[in-house]
């Protein structure tokens, strides 16, 4: 993943050995904090090995004196692009982004209590009044996709689906020695408002900020252009419709930040989940002929060199063969994972005299900080998760079309409503 993402921003870490029974009392610990949606999901008990990886919440890349304070916001941004495939088969996915369809489902199965006004075409898009409202609509409904750390304990965000914390007084207090450090008792709404105003700016800051290269910034990228650029279901462009705007600023993001990079390996799935999944099907009917070609076809690994190369190949034009279709799925592993990884800022206040050129400073109001962007969570999606997440793209299209777009059109809500098992009629026009 670091020849996607860049060397800077991803820490692979290191394989370490442990003794088996550390890790069994340690997975003992642990289950029951774990919240019951992931207890489906074992630790790996019996091989004896573990992987280390540096503490993110903390600044990387030079060494910070122990007693500095810490403050560190995770985001999930998820899928950042509207489908520009021509197999995507529903109109409605190539205007609704999947992250605002999948919201409905998600408070219609109890995942979450209510829907978020965050919407990640807003987020990637560059431009930082729609960068702004996403952070503000993060803050507002964390769900999964936002946390914040101070020193390294979790301060906001869910610790599972049923604890959410999320009082912005209470955030600000945490925050207000960071951002106004000499300046009187923070009280207020006006304060608070001021302080979140203060960390959204220095966010958005930071993941503009372009901090490192990549192998695959030689790759032919996948034109960011592609696709709609804003989605039709995001409450900043509602809004904007409201007050008779209809153009939507998308300002691109600069090419070295972290949000491009995760775009660009985000929009390897050129083919939708629709285009891919017969793919899939084409791999999957050679393997069931030839399993012994499985571990020649590197479908687990190693994900090497060789890997890698054969990943450069953009080209969308079927010629029929089992190693095109192989090439489109390991691809779609890597949006895959790029979908579902998440961002850690780290940051830590710093004086003016302090900051010598290696470090990477960002400056709020009354305050500086050293900081550094990291990617989190990059071990790639398995092969085995492409049925999965077919039948769930279907699930969430039919879930929105049906209980939300048939909602807005009072055509189709009572064509719905009448006859559960909808039929198409044809009409002569
Ligand atoms: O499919 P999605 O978009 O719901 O993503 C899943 C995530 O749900 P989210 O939508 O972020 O609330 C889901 O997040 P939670 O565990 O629900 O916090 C996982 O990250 C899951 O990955 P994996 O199967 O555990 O490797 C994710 O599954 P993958 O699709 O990445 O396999
Ligand atoms: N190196 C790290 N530094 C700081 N925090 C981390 C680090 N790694 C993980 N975390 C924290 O732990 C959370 C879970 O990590 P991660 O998503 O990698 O686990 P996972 O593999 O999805 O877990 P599971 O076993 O439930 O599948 C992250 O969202 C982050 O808050």
């Amino acid at each position: 993943m670091k020849q996607f993402f860049g060397e800077n921003y991803v820490h692979h870490g290191e394989i370490i050995q442990l003794p088996l029974d550390f890790v069994r009392q340690l997975c003992l610990k642990i289950q029951p904090e774990r919240p019951e949606c992931r207890c489906d999901k074992d630790m790996d008990t019996l091989s004896g090995f573990a992987m280390c990886l540096p503490n993110l919440t903390r600044p990387q890349s030079y060494r910070l004196a122990e007693h500095r304070p810490l403050l560190c916001i995770e985001i999930k941004p998820k899928c950042g692009f509207i489908p520009f495939s021509s197999h995507v088969s529903q109109e409605i996915k190539h205007k609704v982004c999947r992250y605002c369809m999948h919201q409905h489902l998600k408070v219609a199965n109890g995942k979450w209590k209510r829907p978020s006004k965050y919407c990640p075409l807003d987020l990637f898009s560059g431009n930082k009044q729609r960068m702004h409202f996403a952070l503000k609509s993060l803050l507002q409904e964390a769900q999964n996709n936002l946390k914040i750390f101070k020193n390294g304990e979790l301060i906001y965000g869910c610790k599972d689906d049923q604890d959410c914390v999320s009082d912005w007084n209470e955030l600000a207090r945490h925050l207000k020695p960071f951002f106004f450090p000499s300046n009187g008792l923070v009280s207020g709404p006006h304060c608070t408002r001021t302080i979140v105003k203060e960390l959204i700016q220095v966010i958005t800051m930071t993941l503009l900020s372009s901090t490192d290269t990549c192998r695959a910034g030689d790759m032919k990228t996948v034109p960011v252009s592609q696709g709609r650029s804003y989605c039709e279901a995001s409450a900043f462009n509602k809004e904007l419709v409201r007050n008779g705007k209809h153009k939507l600023e998308s300002s691109g993001l600069p090419r070295g930040c972290l949000l491009y990079k995760t775009l660009q390996a985000q929009m390897l799935d050129m083919l939708d989940i629709e285009g891919l999944y017969p793919l899939y099907s084409r791999v999957e009917q050679y393997l069931e002929e030839f399993p012994e070609e499985r571990s020649t076809l590197q479908i687990d690994g190693p994900y090497n060199e060789a890997f890698y190369e054969k990943l450069l190949d953009l080209s969308t034009e079927d010629d029929g063969t089992v190693a095109f279709a192989l090439t489109k799925v390991q691809q779609y592993r890597i949006a895959m994972t790029a979908k579902d990884c998440s961002i850690m800022i780290a940051l830590s206040p710093c004086l003016q005299d302090e900051c010598s050129e290696q470090r990477s400073v960002v400056l709020a109001s009354k305050s500086r900080f050293t900081f550094s962007v990291s990617v989190l969570d990059l071990d790639l999606k398995p092969y085995e998760s492409i049925p999965h997440q077919y039948k769930l793209d279907g699930e969430i299209v039919n879930y929105y079309l049906k209980n939300v777009q048939a909602k807005d059109d009072p055509v189709m809500s009572n064509l719905f409503k009448e006859n559960e098992d909808c039929t198409l009629v044809l009409h002569k026009v």
